[in-house]
């Protein structure tokens, strides 16, 4: 009969996340190189500089005709018009004094030229003479290397780079570029009441909802899943299943038997590693939520209860995904305005599942569907984790509580 580790130390959601912080950051992972084209969300893994000024040449800001600076004295002025440059064509040789080109906006200036006067200011007089009624309060043209110089920055290194990213780089012509690898995971989801796909509905069994689940929120943060597998409840295979994970793994996640039953033996796994970082937190749902460093690898046991699983996710395995990938989590974390009393109390923080709603000054929070850590109904609607703080007293309505706002939902 496995014997549970006797004593945890429970420790608050900010200190899981602080040791989180402290030995996640010190990982790295390998990069390789990949075409820009794939690279939306990537994080880029060395800074990418100018090869050259953008632009590379003059531009006009405008259509209309550009000409010499000196010759706008005494209006109305008149000029000879000795060409035209549509976007795209050169022209081949300096602009004189008395002489203009009619230009498109983004056309190259030629040189000698140092001002564009927009058209609807102009007149043409006849097939070749252009007169001008005003001065132009700028020169309406975008100097060489006033967007980039050569050898600056582009994107610094440990950037994500987003479709705007690419965009840049497309202009420069960069079209492979040095990325991170995705942090590469394991789900083992464990329980021998666990039903496969199409089983037959049985008393004491169910489907496995928190396999997708975990999958799915581990892709949606960058990370590739490289293991999935399902077992029941049995230490042997379960040691299988993560020695079979281990080389291949950056990040292994368990998903039930984390608290005291007699199959429970990740909290044993945890304790010999290399470094525990929590077995018990002060939160409800999730309060076994465990996580671990060994050989490198991350591990992180889940919750069974769907309700624990999705909170422990959210709060504990984004963050370290994110900051593997050197990013920010993407919950956003502020004060909202709960909507309703919350009559439960804790003698740990309780956080619930909810939807928010931004108020012209305020963000109002309020609960979706159930609040009970089994309870599935709201995982698809919560937009939302708020924190109902611990002890005695109801939390009215009115109360400012700490809230984290959901990613992509
Ligand atoms: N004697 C005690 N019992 C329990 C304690 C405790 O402190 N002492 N803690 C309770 C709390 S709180 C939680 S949370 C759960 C944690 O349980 P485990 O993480 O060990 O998970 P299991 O026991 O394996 O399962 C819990 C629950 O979740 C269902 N489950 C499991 N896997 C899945 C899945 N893939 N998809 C959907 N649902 C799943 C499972 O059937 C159980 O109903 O322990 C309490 N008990
Ligand atoms: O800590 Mo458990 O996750 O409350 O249900």
């Amino acid at each position: 009969m496995y014997t549970p580790v006797d004593k945890r130390n429970a420790i608050s959601i900010d200190a899981a996340r602080k040791l989180i912080v402290e030995n996640v950051s010190k990982l790295t992972l390998d990069t390789e190189e990949i075409n820009v084209s794939d690279a939306s969300h990537r994080i880029i893994a060395e800074d990418v500089l100018a090869s050259h000024d953008l632009p590379t040449f003059r531009r006009s800001g405008y259509d209309g005709y550009a000409m010499l600076e000196e010759d706008l004295h005494d209006f109305p002025v008149t000029l000879k018009v000795v060409g035209n440059i549509p976007a795209g064509a050169n022209f081949d040789r300096p602009l004189v004094s008395g002489e203009a080109v009619r230009i498109m906006t983004g056309g190259y200036v030629p040189d000698g030229a140092d001002v564009v006067v927009m058209l609807e200011t102009t007149k043409m007089l006849d097939d070749d003479t252009l007169e001008v009624s005003e001065r132009q309060k700028r020169d309406n043209i975008t100097q060489i290397g006033s967007f980039f110089k050569q050898g600056d920055t582009l994107l610094a290194k440990d950037t994500e780079i987003n479709p705007g990213g690419m965009s840049l780089l497309a202009s420069f012509d960069i079209q492979k570029i040095k990325v991170y690898k995705k942090p590469t995971i394991g789900i083992i989801t464990t329980g021998s009441e666990l039903l496969q796909p199409g089983d037959e509905i049985v008393n004491g069994k169910i489907f496995n909802s928190n396999g997708p689940l975990i999958k799915g929120l581990c892709e949606e943060n960058g990370a590739e899943v490289v293991g999935y597998t399902q077992i029941k409840d049995d230490p042997q295979l379960l040691k299988d299943a993560i020695k079979d994970l281990q080389g291949k793994c950056d990040v292994i996640i368990t998903d039930g038997g984390v608290s005291v039953g007699d199959y429970d033996i990740i909290a044993d796994l945890a304790k010999a590693s290399d470094k525990l970082l929590f077995n018990k937190l002060e939160m409800r749902p999730g309060s076994v939520t465990t996580s671990f460093i060994d050989k490198g690898i991350i591990y992180f046991g889940l919750s069974g209860n769907p309700g624990a699983c999705f909170t422990g996710f959210y709060l504990y395995v984004e963050y370290a995904l994110r900051l593997l990938q050197k990013q920010q989590s993407r919950l956003l974390e502020c004060q909202g305005t709960l909507n309703e009393e919350y009559k439960k109390t804790n003698m740990y923080d309780r956080i619930l599942r909810g939807k928010f709603k931004i108020d012209a000054d305020h963000i109002e929070i309020g609960r979706v569907g159930g609040d009970a850590s089994d309870n599935l109904n709201n995982l698809q609607l919560a937009t939302a984790l708020f924190e109902i703080p611990r002890g005695d007293s109801i939390t009215p309505k009115g109360s400012v509580l700490r809230t984290w706002l959901l990613p992509f939902k």
